[in-house]
C-alpha cells in the first residue's frame, strides 16, 4: 500500500547539510496499523509528512497504492492525495467555522458533488460520534471532540490511508483511549490503512501490529508486535489518589 525507497530529507543551514530523514526504506501493507516511534528529533514527523508529500523528499521515491507520488505534480498529485487523510496533534481546525462547516471545507476542496456534501459530512460526523455537536464551534469542544472533528474531516473523502501525527499527545489518558478506539474502528470497519507517529509507547503497543523505531533520521529496527488492545484503565479521581498513595508507600 505504501512503499518508501531510500527516502531522504535534508536541510541546509550555514552551509552544513543536516539529514532529518536519512535513506529510509519501508513498506506498509494494506489494512495494517503501522507505528513509527522514536525520541524527539528522530525524524518521525518528517517521514510521515513525506508519505503524502506534504514534505517533498530531497531524494528517494514514495509509492502509494501503486502510484509513484514523487513523480506527480499539480492536479494529479492533488487527486492522489485525496486517498490519504491526515490528522495532527493540535487538530488544525478552522476556529471560526462550525463542526459541520469544517468537514464541508474538505469536501469542497476535493470537488465532492455539491448536492451530496452535507449528507456525507453528517455521515462521517455520526461515525465519529459527533452528531449532537455539528453546529458548535471548535472552541466549544473538548480536546477529544476536536480530534474527532479532525478525524471526520480526514475521512470525508473516503481515503484509503490515514496518517496520524501524534494524534493523542495533547489528550489525557481517558480521551487517548477513546481516540484510539475510533482509529481502530476506522481500520476494522472501513478497512483504512493507518500509520501512527507517536512518542508514547502505550499508544503504539495498543493498536499497532508493526512498528518502526527511528533514530537520527534512520530506521533503527522494524518489529512485528501483537497489539495489546486498548487498556481499560479509567482515570477516575480514585485512581489518581490510589496511584499517589502507592507511590508514597514505595518512598
Ligand atoms: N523545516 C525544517 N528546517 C530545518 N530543520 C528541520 C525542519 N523540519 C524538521 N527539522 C529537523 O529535522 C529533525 C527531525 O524532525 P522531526 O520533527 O521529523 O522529528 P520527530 O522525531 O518527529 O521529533 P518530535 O517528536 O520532536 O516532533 C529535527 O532535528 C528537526 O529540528
Amino acid at each position: 500500500m505504501i512503499t518508501l525507497n531510500n527516502v531522504t530529507k535534508t536541510y541546509t543551514q550555514d552551509q552544513t547539510v543536516f539529514h532529518a530523514v536519512d535513506s529510509v526504506s519501508l513498506s506498509v501493507k494494506s489494512g495494517e496499523i503501522y507505528g513509527i516511534i522514536g525520541r524527539s528529533g528522530a525524524g518521525k514527523s518528517t517521514l510521515l509528512r513525506m508519505i503524502n508529500l506534504l514534505e517533498i523528499p530531497t531524494s528517494g521515491s514514495v509509492i502509494v497504492d501503486g502510484m509513484e507520488l514523487t513523480n506527480l505534480k499539480g492536479r494529479k498529485l492533488r487527486l492522489a492525495r485525496q486517498s490519504i487523510g491526515m490528522i495532527f496533534q493540535h487538530f488544525h481546525l478552522v476556529t471560526n467555522k462550525t463542526v459541520l462547516a469544517n468537514v464541508l471545507v474538505s469536501l469542497e476542496l476535493a470537488n465532492y458533488p455539491k448536492k451530496d456534501r452535507k449528507k456525507r459530512a453528517l455521515e462521517v460526523l455520526r461515525f465519529v460520534g459527533l452528531e449532537e455537536h455539528v453546529s458548535k464551534y471548535p472552541g466549544q469542544l473538548s480536546g477529544g471532540q476536536k480530534q474527532r472533528v479532525a478525524i471526520a474531516r480526514a475521512l470525508a473523502n473516503k481515503p484509503k490511508i490515514l496518517l496520524c501525527d501524534e494524534p493523542t499527545s495533547a489528550l489525557d489518558p481517558n480521551t487517548t483511549r477513546e481516540i484510539l478506539g475510533v482509529l481502530k474502528n476506522i481500520n476494522e470497519r472501513l478497512g483504512v490503512t493507518i500509520v501512527i507517529v507517536s512518542h508514547e509507547m502505550d499508544v503504539i503497543k495498543s493498536i499497532c501490529s508493526r512498528v518502526t523505531v527511528m533514530d537520527k533520521g534512520k530506521v533503527y529496527e522494524t518489529i512485528e508486535v501483537a497489539p495489546q488492545g486498548i487498556v481499560d484503565s479509567d482515570h477516575t479521581p480514585e485512581w489518581f489518589v490510589r496511584q499517589l498513595r502507592e507511590e508514597g508507600d514505595h518512598a
